[in-house]
């Protein structure tokens, strides 16, 4: 080998980043203690490039989005003044940090999206630091590689001095956590990620809503998933196609297997990169058990690839005759998982006594083992259970009527059939709609429950022999939550109660304070006999464990 190869080679090498390359080789069943104190750990550096001082166009952010949510964090932690300051000053886009510095820092708190906050050190002046994978109390290094308004983002070089309380490495049982964008919590113990939990919903409730104290229950415990790993029933790995100088030249002859710069796997923490990952401990058996050879065949293929891929993979039971929905429905006694990887074929999932079939490419809930405890909640919230105390008034007859609000393919609707005499769903999606039908037919509820395809606030026209009085409205909508066209018209409706679940803590407390504080609004104006809605109770569930996110359910009840 010629001296200048030789020297190419040991340069290659040295920028490779060591961890990436040592995690490689580690078994995934190991827990890998990855993060100790003084360990070091260089990562891929971000393709941005330094901002150090430049003043950032302002683009309007979106209520409730994580890039809100965070900022409204760090307002918190350095005090609505000292931003207000900043601002007035016309400073408060400009870091005190470069691109790359490396910065010793002391975490203060976690972030409802998962990464720890840290204040810049005082001679930096205030500044907050946001840094993945670290706890409160933790010292730690960290190297800034984006700057946004009052505060950077930093990976995580080395952790100094550890929270031994909280954090346990021996419970990790992914080799790529600590990198891998997907979970933040695999260090903590199950009881401390739901207590984390329970308080995104308290900080979200406090920061979104607009009610008063007094008018937001005590949160209750967030209810845990029955399964913490293995419980992921989609996947979605993607890759690049070739770049563009591999294309022109071809495979290399000697190349044989993965060419070392194919990645399939996800992104990286914090950033649009992808790594390549072998297999996913929180997604389900039957998924991990299609990965592997899928990886294979798409490294034997990928010269054929021009675009970049988003690969899908969803655990579904087999069912007799195909997969088609309208195939035979009769089931064998033991359910057979298979992964399904075409977005047109159909995917069918078992809810207590109740199948779901839906197309693997539409929205169906990814945690299959809490939907069961999810279900039963919604159901419970809406008939109470009855209390040994006599009541103080009369309580309102049970409802018989039952309206899904962005039902997707029936699954509230469904689920909770049995316990009303009339039951209608609406979807935008007309692929779920016409899944939530074949459902209702396949589970023998045709007869009682309806379902239509279209924008959630047209429901309340559709329903105009439904009465309210005697009427559950379960709201569910996407991350964006609801518009307001659909809360006004979930007022003029007035259903006796309703239950809103949401994969998003901060648009559901903004709805819930304006379907509160809107209903009061009316009532205090003349709309007497309408009565207002209260929040009556506020809970997390867990649908995804060991990372940082948290669905909430909200339930209303009106009052006189
Ligand atoms: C979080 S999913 C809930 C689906 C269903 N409740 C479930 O648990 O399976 C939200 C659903 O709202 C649908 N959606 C989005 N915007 C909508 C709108 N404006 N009106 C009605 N449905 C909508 C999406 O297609 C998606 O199926």
């Amino acid at each position: 080998m010629s001296v200048v190869l030789q020297w190419c080679m040991r340069r290659i090498l040295a920028l490779l980043p060591r961890h990436h390359i040592l995690m490689e080789t580690r078994p995934i069943s190991s827990p890998q203690p990855l993060l100790q104190p003084g360990d070091k750990r260089p990562r891929l550096e971000s393709p941005l490039p330094p901002k150090r001082g430049k003043k950032k166009k302002k683009t309007p952010v979106e209520s409730g989005s994580s890039e809100d949510v965070i900022s409204r964090e760090v307002v918190a932690l350095l005090g609505k003044e000292v931003v207000d300051k900043a601002e007035a000053d016309g400073n408060e886009w400009e870091s005190p940090f470069g691109f790359r510095e490396e910065v010793e820092l002391t975490v203060s708190s976690i972030s409802s999206s998962g990464e720890g906050l840290a204040l810049a050190p005082s001679s930096k002046g205030a500044w907050v630091v946001v840094v993945p994978f670290v706890l409160p109390g933790e010292v730690i290094r960290a190297r800034i590689y984006r700057q946004a308004k009052m505060y950077s983002f930093a990976d995580l070089i080395s952790l100094e001095v550890s929270n031994s309380e909280l954090r346990d490495m021996n419970r990790v049982k992914c080799k790529y956590f600590g990198t891998c964008a997907g979970c933040q919590y695999q260090m903590l113990s199950y009881e401390t990620q739901l207590n984390l939990k329970r308080n995104v919903v308290v900080k979200a409730y406090q920061n979104y809503s607009n009610l008063p104290e007094s008018g937001i229950p005590a949160i209750q415990p967030t209810i845990p998933s029955p399964l913490q790993y293995g419980y992921r029933t989609k996947i979605t790995p993607h890759f690049e196609p070739p770049p563009k100088k591999v294309q022109k030249q071809g495979p290399s002859t000697s190349e044989e297997g993965k060419p070392p710069w194919l990645k399939i796997g996800f992104n990286q923490t914090g950033r649009r990169v992808v790594m390549d990952i072998e297999e996913c401990p929180i997604a389900t058996p039957v998924l991990n058990e299609t990965y592997a050879p899928m990886r294979d065949n798409i490294a034997k293929e990928i010269y054929k690839y021009k675009k970049g891929v988003s690969l899908l993979l969803r655990d579904s039971l087999e069912i007799p005759g195909g997969n088609s929905p309208t195939a035979t429905t009769q089931l064998g006694d033991k359910d057979n998982h298979v992964c399904i990887t075409d977005h047109k074929a159909t995917v069918r999932e078992r809810v207590g006594d109740l199948l779901f079939d839906y197309q693997a490419g539409s929205f169906f809930q990814n945690n299959n083992s809490v939907l069961g405890p999810l279900t039963s909640y919604v159901r419970d919230a809406i008939f109470p259970p009855a209390t040994s105390d006599p009541p103080s008034t009369t309580p309102p007859p049970p409802p018989t009527h039952l309206v899904d609000a962005y039902c997707g393919a029936g699954l509230f609707a469904l689920t909770l059939a049995a316990h009303f005499t009339k039951v209608a769903g609406i979807e935008l999606s007309a692929d779920s709609i016409r899944f939530a039908t074949h459902n209702a037919e396949l589970n023998g509820l045709a007869h009682k429950v309806s379902f239509r395809a279209g924008d959630a606030a047209q429901i309340f026209d559709a329903v105009g022999d439904f009465p309210p009085e005697r009427t559950a409205l379960v709201v569910d909508p996407p991350r964006k939550g609801c518009d307001e066209a659909f809360v006004r018209q979930l007022l003029a409706f007035r259903a006796q109660t309703v239950v809103y679940v949401s994969c998003n803590v901060h648009t559901q407390a903004r709805d819930v304070g304006q379907i509160v504080s809107w209903s009061a609004e009316e009532t205090a104006v003349g709309g007497e006999g309408k009565g207002k809605y209260v929040l009556e109770s506020l809970r997390g569930f867990d649908l995804f464990p060991q990372t940082a996110h948290v669905e909430s359910v909200a339930v209303l009840r009106l009052v006189s």
